[in-house]
């Protein structure tokens, strides 16, 4: 197997790449909906909805439920009223249920080891993003860690992975991204950079490989194959 030996620096998509959050965005969206007098949905259901951020979330399980396009006013005034409600429940279950995919916690630390400098990309809002770190001990492992607010544009803009190669004086070749989502590959081919794609976490149902990355991955721990 050929090295990737340009590589210097790499990104992770967080939910679906590296923690399983889907159990608890699932409760706080249902906690949220039942409080707004709305039945809950199901955990599958919630799962195709993850990908662009919090906001979108609540959005398209508002959608669902109401029966109202995404695009209506009423809803985007009903989201806005929302918003708040699922912040403080996203807040109050963020590591209750969600749990590290096999061999992320290892393979991160093997690969800073080797020298390459590690970023978090995620859509997730920042606030929710630095506890959930933590909680599961990969706060020490990154240099750089982006939100889905952090900058004005969250993936598939390139814009965060633009900032990195911007911060970190780093050429195209040199970085690459990881993620589980066709939001993550469109971002990394906006951004000119390399990306691999793995199959196990939430891209609205779809076959990740469609969205054509570098190479697919079906465990985590076989990035290291390219890199180690
Ligand atoms: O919060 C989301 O919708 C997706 O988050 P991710 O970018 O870490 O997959
Ligand atoms: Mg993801």
């Amino acid at each position: 197997m050929m090295k990737w030996s340009k590589i210097r620096a790499i990104a992770f998509d967080l939910d679906g790449t590296l923690i399983d959050s889907v159990p608890d965005l699932a409760a706080a969206t249902n906690a949220t909906l039942v409080q707004r007098q709305y039945p809950p949905v199901t955990e599958a259901l919630v799962l195709s909805w993850v990908g662009n951020g919090a906001q979108v979330l609540m959005q398209r399980a508002l959608s669902y439920v109401s029966a109202m396009a995404e695009d209506d006013p009423e809803l985007q005034l009903l989201l806005e009223q929302t918003m708040p409600q699922f912040m403080h429940h996203y807040g109050e279950h963020l590591q209750k249920h969600s749990r590290l995919y096999p061999g992320v916690l290892v393979t991160l630390q093997q690969l800073k080891q080797a020298g390459f400098k590690l970023a978090i990309v995620t859509n997730k809002p920042y606030r929710f993003t630095v506890p959930l770190l933590s909680a599961f001990g990969l706060d020490g492992l990154f240099c750089e860690v982006l939100g889905g607010d952090s900058l004005a544009k969250m993936k598939p803009d390139p814009m965060p992975l633009q900032h990195l190669l911007e911060q970190w004086q780093l050429d195209e070749s040199q970085l690459l991204m990881i993620g589980d989502s066709k939001n993550d590959i469109l971002a990394a081919k906006a951004a000119n950079i390399m990306s691999i794609g793995l199959t196990y976490g939430y891209n609205y149902g779809e076959d990740i490989a469609l969205s054509h990355p570098h190479a697919v991955c079906e465990n985590f721990a076989d990035i290291e194959q390219y890199l180690l």
